[in-house]
């Protein structure tokens, strides 16, 4: 299944202002029409009135433009109504309809698409296959669990062929296994869908697992944007990022299984990296996410330790908290850069500075297979 890519170059344009009672909003964007963008921020910061408005379910002033193809041009009085805009949105809960059998829940967003205004077209054998929900066609969506359902609702909102995929918190609903039940499949969408997706989210380990972008918010308001390393390691967005969670992505090559101790080596820039045994192939790059409270950091290549991955760097950037005990710093391993969260003591202590060489411990463990992805990001 290869369809046809966006146009080299074209972009989504968003700009949305407005009041909704207290909450004014003032966000502007442009990301690539290809792949998918992030929207993340705190609970309040707008993320579902901008779905809503590019959806035009809420009319705020605003534009938004899908590459030559204006939707809403307030200047120009143009307002696309929402029921024109060739958009699939998948929410939280799946609303699906509870009288109609999986198939025919399906098939109802297939049949509104034949007036449609056209889209990225994907049939519906494919989009059965994509979801893995060939076993489900006739069953009643009362007997799915969470994850099925959420996965059949993806595949009606395919099915109505949208230009735009708006996904608003898809899997907060569902506990963590399902989670990772239901991850690979919008990791597979990624890869084989040429339509974009905006998604919204507020757990940051789920968009560094699925995004390529990410458009930071707070209050209403663009902080930055971004390809999704870059932000990642930018020690600058704590507030808005989040402490707990923060860390970097990191795109490594896989060298060799090692059947014996069940291990996967890895590489990056001539550094070996292990981890729990995964089964992407000998030559693939995968992408891992590194949390910047598990790495620790050591003046000299320590010896006698379990710690298996042990990278040399320089020190790139050190930012300590003020009032906390705590610092953060960015480590240059060779082209990608690793966070480390160590206390603002341990950066007196062992006379951390801007330039000096260091050794970034990573714990094997933190490679968790729900980390990964088997592909490298798209970065647009
Ligand atoms: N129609 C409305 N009238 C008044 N206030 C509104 C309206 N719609 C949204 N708001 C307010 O706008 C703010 C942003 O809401 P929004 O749902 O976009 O946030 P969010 O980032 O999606 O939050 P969450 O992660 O909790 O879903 C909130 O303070 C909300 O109460």
């Amino acid at each position: 299944m290869t369809p046809p890519d966006a146009p080299d170059g074209a972009t989504i344009d968003a700009a949305f202002t407005g009041r909704l009672g207290q909450f004014q909003l003032d966000v502007g964007f442009q990301v690539p029409m290809r792949g998918i963008t992030a929207l993340f921020g705190p609970s309040g910061c707008g993320k579902t009135t901008i779905l809503r408005c590019m959806a035009g379910l809420q009319r705020l002033p605003g534009r938004l433009a899908l590459g030559a193809e204006t939707w809403q041009d307030c200047g120009r009085g143009v307002f696309l109504q929402p029921h024109r805009r060739p958009v699939g949105y998948v929410f939280q809960e799946a609303s699906l309809f509870d009288h109609l059998s999986v198939r025919r829940n399906l098939t109802y967003g297939a049949r509104r698409a034949r007036d449609g205004d056209g889209g990225a077209a994907l049939d519906f054998g494919q989009v059965v296959e994509l979801l893995g929900i060939g076993a489900l066609l006739d069953r009643a969506p009362a007997a799915l669990s969470g994850g099925e359902r959420q996965r059949v609702a993806v595949g009606r909102a395919l099915l109505s062929r949208p230009r735009l995929l708006l996904m608003d918190e898809p899997l907060s609903a569902l506990d963590r296994s399902t989670k990772d039940e239901i991850l690979p499949y919008l990791e597979a969408l990624h890869d084989s869908l040429a339509i974009p997706i905006i998604y919204v989210s507020h757990d940051i380990s789920e968009v560094a697992r699925l995004a390529d972008r990410i458009v930071v918010l707070a209050r209403g308001r663009v902080v930055t944007e971004g390809p999704v390393a870059a932000i990642l390691e930018r020690l600058d967005l704590h507030p808005a990022m989040g402490r707990f969670e923060a860390g970097v992505v990191l795109t490594v090559r896989v060298v060799r299984h090692d059947a014996e101790f069940y291990l996967t080596h890895l590489e990056h820039a001539g550094q070996e990296l292990v981890m729990p045994m995964t089964d992407a192939a000998p030559g693939s790059d995968i992408r891992l996410r590194i949390r910047a409270r598990d790495v620790s950091l050591a003046t000299e290549r320590p010896t006698g330790i379990s710690i298996r991955n042990i990278l040399s760097g320089t020190v790139a950037e050190i930012v300590e908290e003020p009032d906390t005990a705590f610092a953060e710093t960015l480590v240059d391993i060779g082209g990608a850069r690793i966070r480390s969260r160590v206390t603002r003591a341990s950066v007196a202590e062992l006379g951390l500075e801007v330039g000096k060489p260091v050794y970034a411990l990573i714990k094997s463990i933190t490679f968790e297979r729900r980390n990964l992805i088997t592909r490298a990001p798209r970065e647009g």
